[in-house]
């Protein structure tokens, strides 16, 4: 399938196609900021914090920031997780995102880590809440069972997560690398968007 990868966002020809829609036309890309987003995935449950200030306030998401001048996106990475959460954690790339959002002058270009190991202790920051999730039900992005889990940890709450996050964070979950871009209104609603599964060798 030819696919067309969106601007701020590079790729080889070889991307599997999973997702995309809305509007005609991608937002212009201005200024872009460099981000980082981890995740624990350990035992068949993933690691989210809950966003208690900032922007993305009130949704669950990885740990993660902006990248410093001087810093590479990995050390970045590493410093959030510990900042955040309270972790250390070797942290390996999964994918990257690339988000316009209408009230937000900057792109954000979003280098995406996971890690199935970590060290010290998680603990609650003035940023983050962090909080264990089942991926036994939303490997595939489905619920096999509508209201019961055999886990004592609840699924991913996809409802209270950027509106994206159900297209990759499966990928992410079975270890598929990934990339996507979404156009967020105002109204914090994607107006268009685009994601894709890309070869396990690529360099993103
Ligand atoms: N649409 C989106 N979907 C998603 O899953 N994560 C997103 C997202 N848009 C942004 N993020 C992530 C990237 C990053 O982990 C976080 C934004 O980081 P922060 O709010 O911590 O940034 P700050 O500007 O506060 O930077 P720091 O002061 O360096 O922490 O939200």
């Amino acid at each position: 399938m030819q696919s067309i990868i969106p601007p701020g966002l590079s790729a080889g020809e070889d991307v599997t196609e999973i997702a995309k829609g809305g509007v005609q036309e991608w937002t212009p890309i201005e200024q872009v900021k460099l981000y980082t987003n981890a995740f624990i995935l350990q035992d068949n449950k993933i690691l989210l914090g809950y966003k208690k200030r900032g922007f993305g306030k009130d949704l669950y998401n990885g740990f993660g920031g902006k990248v410093d001048p001087g810093e590479t996106s990995v050390e970045a990475a590493v410093r959030e997780l510990q900042e955040e959460a309270g972790i250390t954690a070797p942290l390996r790339h999964s994918g990257v995102l690339f988000f316009t959002v209408s009230d937000v002058a900057h792109a954000f270009y979003i280098d995406v880590y996971y890690a199935n190991e970590y060290s010290g202790t998680i603990e609650e920051t003035e940023e983050m809440r962090p909080q264990w999730f089942s991926v036994e039900q939303n490997a595939t992005g489905t619920q096999h069972n509508s209201n019961k889990t055999d886990s004592e940890f609840a699924p991913i709450p996809y409802e209270q997560m950027w509106a994206d996050d159900p297209f990759w964070l499966p990928l992410l979950i079975q270890g598929r690398p990934f990339i996507g871009r979404a156009d967020f209104g105002a109204d914090g609603r994607m107006q268009k968007w685009w994601f894709a599964e890309i070869p396990v060798s690529s360099d993103v």
